[in-house]
């Protein structure tokens, strides 16, 4: 371009056509396309040549040749979303039907042995990213304060063992465990990782995989939004976790995997500590049913913030079986010939199965799919409106993909299915402070650290229960405002027991737990025969002692003292529990000599 035209088609940003002089050509083309994208508002205040320079130079290093195709999309998004489109025009919902689960039954048994033995080829994906206000640092339990990050790993080696044991091609493959972070959390997982040494994974087998943020829109003209901060910067935010399969494409290990005889690619959530125990069950679904897709989910209160998985067929004729998010499902419903919207049926629950957001892909189906689209996933807005005219937003929005959506390009001949398993098993989010799980409709679930962790307990207690040991019930208690069940506080490391039929051989004989007991098995061989706890017990042991644990072990235990979420001299990861541990009185033991020790008929330890 000549320099009269280049000036010409600036005219229209005095600001900058005075700076154009301090740009290089390709400052000069980025600048171009802003322009022609309606973006000449981000140089009104720009000072004359000379001030400021180096702060407009900088201006470029964020922008890339993409931001074409984002404004062009984010116009037609929040031209839809002003208008009230609906995104599923055309398609009517229905309830899908999907594999059931019921923990311990035969089937139950049969598949998580087939799991396990999937699982030296399977890879896990764990989404990690955003804004990183829910943290994979968080201890999932606080009776022995493992957090969320040590707990997946932990589950994976556990996995990882068990099916080198089983695995028919003799293979001793390590499983990659990939996490994708962003800025906000990036360093602080590498970090977690790094003073830990991995929690045992050889850092090999680890990838961090970081997303970027996108540009913030400041209206819906899809104008971009600066920096309150800075106005030399666009302003960011988080795109979602569907930049998982995009950077899962572009990282080349999908291909690394594919040559390594892998199968499987398991993607799943930052804190529901629960997820391991449906884990195998459902990887061997996946293998029996040979599925390409396999969603995991649980039954659904109706509202809760759990996306749908619907079937949605097309009136021409098309259908799929896909997540719909929570906050569209109801008015999908109700403009679709269910006017009550999103409520229970007579089940007391959705008749919509809630997904969990875990998903099994098989990897070559996988690979061949992101070949077509790079990872692309369909793209949203959801920009919150001043009022009704829906002319501005109370803050900038961003466009933003799920991972989920991932089976949305898929051919009608892709085997997309889902399994569902119970709640109590299964599904158990931290992702509610105090305030807004008070909050929560009374019957729903909290999805808080208090419910989470009380989660962990009674999955535990009712685990052990379906082994053959008398757990006593829970007793109702209010913590933090919240109504939860209180069972004994038992936890094992996944190395003890990964599935149920593992779980029965180490219990045997006459054994009960009474409601106010602790039992924390950290030792892989602790063998629990005619044992009586009533109080606190923490067993620990070196891998090749073999320890049997019985007779009648009674103490004064660990108390459950009330911490108010309010009260700031409590550690936040404390008081967002509503309640802490006084350890009054425990028999704790720690093996550290291979051998067979017999732990019967203890003295109290005072
Ligand atoms: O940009 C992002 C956003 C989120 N995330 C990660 O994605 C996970 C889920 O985060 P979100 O808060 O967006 O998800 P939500 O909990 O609201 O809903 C999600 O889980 C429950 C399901 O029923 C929903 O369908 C699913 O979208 C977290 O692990 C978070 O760290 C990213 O990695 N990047
Ligand atoms: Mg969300």
């Amino acid at each position: 371009m000549d320099s009269s035209v280049v000036s010409d088609f600036f005219s229209s940003a005095p600001a900058l056509q005075s700076n154009l002089g301090i740009l290089s050509p390709d400052q000069i083309e980025l600048a171009k396309i802003l322009l022609e994208n309606g973006q000449s508002h981000l140089f009104l205040h720009w000072p004359e040549p000379g001030v400021c320079d180096k702060e407009k130079l900088s201006f470029f290093e964020q922008l890339s040749w993409r931001l074409a195709a984002y404004i062009k999309t984010a116009k037609e998004l929040l031209a839809d979303s002003k208008v009230g489109k609906n995104p599923y025009d055309g398609f009517s919902p229905s309830v899908p039907s999907g594999e059931n689960l019921t923990f311990g039954d035969e089937n139950f048994i049969e598949m998580e042995k087939r799991g396990v033995a999937e699982a030296s080829k399977a890879a896990f994906v764990l989404v990690a990213g955003g804004l990183g206000e829910r943290l994979v640092a968080l201890p999932r339990e606080t009776t022995t304060g493992t957090c969320f990050l040590q707990h997946y790993i932990e589950s994976i080696l556990a996995l990882q063992e068990a099916s080198h044991k089983v695995a028919s091609d003799g293979s001793q493959r390590e499983i990659p465990f990939i996490i994708m972070t962003s800025d906000d959390t990036h360093s602080r997982t590498q970090e977690l990782l790094k003073s830990n040494s991995y929690f045992g994974m050889k850092p090999t087998q680890v990838h961090l995989l970081k997303q970027e943020k996108v540009a913030c829109l400041d209206d819906n003209d899809a104008r971009l939004a600066l920096d309150p901060h800075n106005k030399y910067k666009i302003q960011t935010k988080p795109h979602g976790h569907g930049d998982v399969h995009s950077l899962l494409y572009s990282s080349g290990l999908l291909d690394k995997w594919l040559d390594a005889g892998l199968k499987w690619v398991l993607f799943f959530q930052d804190t529901n500590g629960l997820l391991f125990n449906a884990i195998p069950a459902s990887l061997g679904v996946s293998a029996t049913k040979q599925y390409h897709v396999n969603s995991l989910a649980v039954p659904r209160k109706a509202k809760e913030a759990i996306g749908g998985i619907t079937k949605l067929t097309h009136a021409d004729g098309r259908s799929m079986v896909i997540n719909v998010e929570y906050n569209q499902l109801d008015p999908l419903l109700r403009a679709s010939g269910f006017p009550d919207g999103d409520v229970n049926c007579e089940t007391g629950y959705s008749p919509f199965p809630g997904n969990i957001n875990q998903l099994i892909l098989e990897l070559g189906p996988y690979k061949e799919e992101l070949q077509k689209t790079g990872g692309a996933i369909k793209e949203f807005v959801n920009p919150k409106y001043k009022d009704s005219t829906k002319t501005s937003f109370k803050s900038s929005t961003r466009l933003e993909c799920m991972m989920q959506d991932y089976p949305k390009t898929l051919p009608p001949t892709a085997r997309v299915g889902f399994t569902v398993m119970d709640i109590w098993l299964a599904y158990a989010p931290v992702k509610n402070n105090p305030e807004d799980a008070a909050k929560v409709p009374k019957g729903n679930p909290y999805h808080s650290a208090t419910s989470g962790e009380m989660a962990i307990y009674r999955a535990n207690s009712l685990i052990l229960q379906k082994a053959g040991v008398k757990v006593e019930e829970p007793v109702k208690q209010v913590l933090n405002g919240q109504e939860v069940e209180v069972w004994p506080r038992i936890t094992w490391k996944p190395k003890w027991g990964m599935i149920f039929s593992d779980i029965k051989t180490k219990v045997c004989g006459h054994c009960e737990v009474s409601q106010r007991s602790t039992m924390a098995i950290l030792g892989r061989n602790v063998l629990i025969e005619d044992l009586c706890l009533d109080g606190a017990l923490i067993i620990d042991s070196v891998d090749d002692a073999e320890v049997h644990l019985g007779g009648l072990i009674r103490n004064d235990g660990w108390t459950m003292e009330n911490v108010d979420y309010k009260d700031t001299s409590v550690p936040e990861e404390i008081r967002i529990r509503g309640f802490r541990f006084n350890k009054v009185e425990q028999l704790e033991k720690k093996f550290t000599q291979p051998g067979k020790i017999a732990v019967v008929d203890l003295p109290r330890v005072k």
